[in-house]
């Protein structure tokens, strides 16, 4: 079975005094219970990363963490870039590469997003892929094929052993920061397509075993709906993760519902 992931990116948001507060309440609103059965990850900017390795690491919480971005070279003369080496010594776990917002404001292409990849595999990092359609492809009804073309090119040349470590997210890109939620269905159908499609790149067993989370103004509210859906293994959230209670309560949706 997949163990499900709830990862919260907090975006450019809280500096690190204000991260070291918000894990702390974080921490105090979970129990054993909630990481036995989820995988809780937190997902700072690198400028908090220390102080979250630092608290994290001193008082042995069961949190998970990891940055918003790599850079695809390993080192040298790549002003403001930072390197998977860098965030591998830093304690991370995963780190989110081909974000919307990444692409959007930086030009990413799907072959950039293909080498941080390769940058992260080779720092035992695990990467976790956004992928997701903006809203004129939506209404043209071709989401689904630009979604799994994304993913075709961003996961190309990486064979079945790297494959096994990567999660996909998919977020429309419409449903970020909107709080216009993509119904259950739709994140479903999305999903079963993902896992369809990495049958074909992968194996069964990649596809049976990748988890596939849904990002795009998830709340406790809705997170039950789509974590019931069969090929939804998680969520990747924002804003609703800067409120520590509330991403608690988002990480407990399994007290109600047996995902395992
Ligand atoms: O990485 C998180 C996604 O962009 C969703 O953000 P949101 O929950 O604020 O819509």
């Amino acid at each position: 079975m997949r163990k499900p992931l709830i990862a919260g990116n907090w975006k450019m948001n809280l500096n690190h005094l204000e991260a070291i507060a918000v894990t702390q309440k974080l921490a105090y609103s979970l129990e054993d219970r909630d990481y036995d059965a989820v995988e809780i990850v937190i997902i700072p900017p690198f400028t908090d990363l220390r102080s979250v390795q630092t608290l994290i690491d001193g008082d042995r919480l069961r949190l998970l963490y990891g940055a918003q971005d790599v850079s695809a070279s390993a080192s040298g003369a790549h002003t403001g870039d930072i390197s998977g080496s860098m965030l591998a010594k830093l304690g991370c776990t995963y780190v989110l590469v081909g974000h919307s917002e990444r692409r959007a404001n930086h030009k990413e292409s799907d072959e950039l997003v293909n080498k941080k990849i390769k940058a992260l595999l080779a720092n035992e990092l695990k990467p976790i892929l956004c992928v997701g359609e903006e809203l004129e492809i939506r209404d043209a009804g071709n989401h689904i094929g630009h979604v799994l073309e994304q993913l075709r090119n961003c996961l190309k040349g990486f064979h079945k052993p790297d494959l096994k470590k990567i999660v996909i997210a998919y977020e429309p890109v419409w449903a970020i920061g909107t709080g216009k939620t993509a119904t259950p269905e739709d994140a479903q159908e999305v999903c079963a397509a993902i896992r369809k499609e990495l049958r074909k790149i992968g194996s069964d067993e990649i596809a049976e075993n990748c988890r596939i989370l849904y990002g795009g103004s998830v709340k406790s509210i809705n997170t039950l709906d789509i974590m019931k859906e069969e090929d939804v293994d998680g969520a990747l959230v924002g804003g609703a993760s800067l409120d520590p209670e509330e991403f608690a309560r988002i990480s407990k949706f399994h007290r109600v519902l047996n995902k395992a």
